[in-house]
């Protein structure tokens, strides 16, 4: 028997309060509409490779959804989709309510203005400044030159770089180098951010500050993010919903608080490995919000049950606890208990 009932401390940061909520704008972002659909989405390369097949996304207003997926999944082919940098095979594109997949090649331009992108390795031009660099697109939409200025000024104002507006990139840190990435994608004013790995190549301290930074963009410009990433920390980190990708499909989607109170999500298992299949006998609870009520040591106290921690993990999930635990629950009272974590409207998966 692995410790008979649980501490106050152990489980004191498990409660059934959901983590995640609505973002400034008070709207909860299931009840938002979509600016970004993509329907039935396939994509054959010229040497055959199907890179997307058959894949369905919304992304909300205000949302920040992650895909994930593994190396070749799709994921770059799925984002460079939504501003057609790739023409999709077959399929639609819609965002902001328009049709890309539809358009001619001057009205996607002026389209793909309210969608801007950031890149794994920055995509900065060597030979400009930091203000030339946030400019650049500016410049190519015709914007005249004292309000380029004044923008460019409020852009790296924004990103925190006021001080850098001389500067050239090989005088930056990655983070900064990504800071002016944000700021050039942003100068056009966009309603949509596609984020293309865009920490991958950042150590574990700068990329938290540029996930900070993305997600006060979010906050506070009410910017639509969809970002791809094969780590899973970002998508604990800023992202409302996921959808993962394996072979050009999509597998799993939806808001994370939904996925995690659904029995057998594949994003559970991912965040929260635990040895599959449970072993008989054994009971999971996942946990999703903040420590108001030690969910075990009362389990203890008013049934009269042992409970055996056999497993578990507890991650922060935008900055809310959320856990997994898997328990033997033993004693004449165990019937009872399981009621009451199901009661509390935790997952309880009994094998
Ligand atoms: N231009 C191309 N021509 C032919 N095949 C391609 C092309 N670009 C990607 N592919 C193939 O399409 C599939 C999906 O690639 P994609 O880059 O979209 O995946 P990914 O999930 O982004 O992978 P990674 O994380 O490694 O970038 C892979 O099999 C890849 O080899």
């Amino acid at each position: 028997m692995i410790g008979s009932g649980i501490s106050h401390n152990a489980d004191r940061e498990f409660s059934t309060t959901p983590a995640g909520s609505a973002t400034s704008s008070g709207i909860p972002p299931t009840t938002r509409s979509p600016v970004i659909e993509l329907r039935q989405l396939r994509k054959v390369y010229a040497n055959g490779v199907v890179a997307l097949d058959g894949v369905d996304l919304s992304v909300r207003e205000g949302e920040i959804l992650g895909v994930l997926g593994r190396s070749g999944a799709g994921k770059s082919t799925l984002l460079r989709c939504v501003n057609l940098l790739e023409r999709p095979t077959s399929g639609t594109v819609t965002v902001d309510g328009r049709e890309l997949s539809a358009l001619g090649r001057g009205e996607l331009r002026a389209a793909r203005q309210r969608i801007g992108m950031i890149h794994q390795h920055f995509a900065l031009l060597s030979s400009r400044t930091v203000a030339g660099n946030a400019a650049f697109p500016l410049e190519i939409a015709g914007v005249p030159r004292d309000q380029r200025a004044a923008r460019v000024r409020e852009l790296l104002e924004l990103v925190g770089l006021a001080d850098k507006a001389a500067a050239v990139p090989a005088q930056l840190s990655g983070g900064q180098k990504q800071r002016v990435g944000i700021a050039r994608a942003l100068a056009a004013g966009p309603s949509v951010l596609l984020s293309d790995e865009a920490t991958s190549a950042l150590d574990p301290a700068t990329t938290q500050s540029i996930l900070a930074l993305l997600r006060r963009l979010n906050t506070e410009l009410g910017l639509t993010i969809l970002l791809i990433t094969h780590e899973m920390q970002v998508v604990k980190s800023i992202c409302d919903s996921v959808a993962i990708m394996s072979d050009g499909r999509i597998e799993e989607a939806g808001r994370i608080t939904d996925l995690i109170a659904t029995p057998g999500a594949a994003l559970t298992r991912e965040i929260f490995p635990l040895p599959e299949p449970a072993p008989p006998g054994t009971v999971t609870v996942t946990f999703a919000g903040q420590a108001d009520e030690p969910v075990m040591s009362s389990l203890v106290r008013k049934f009269d049950v042992d409970v055996n921690v056999l497993g578990g993990s507890l991650e922060e999930l935008r900055g809310a606890p959320v856990g997994r635990l898997r328990v033997r629950i033993e004693g004449k009272g165990a019937a009872d208990a399981l009621g009451y974590l199901t009661g509390l409207g935790l997952l309880v998966e009994v094998a």
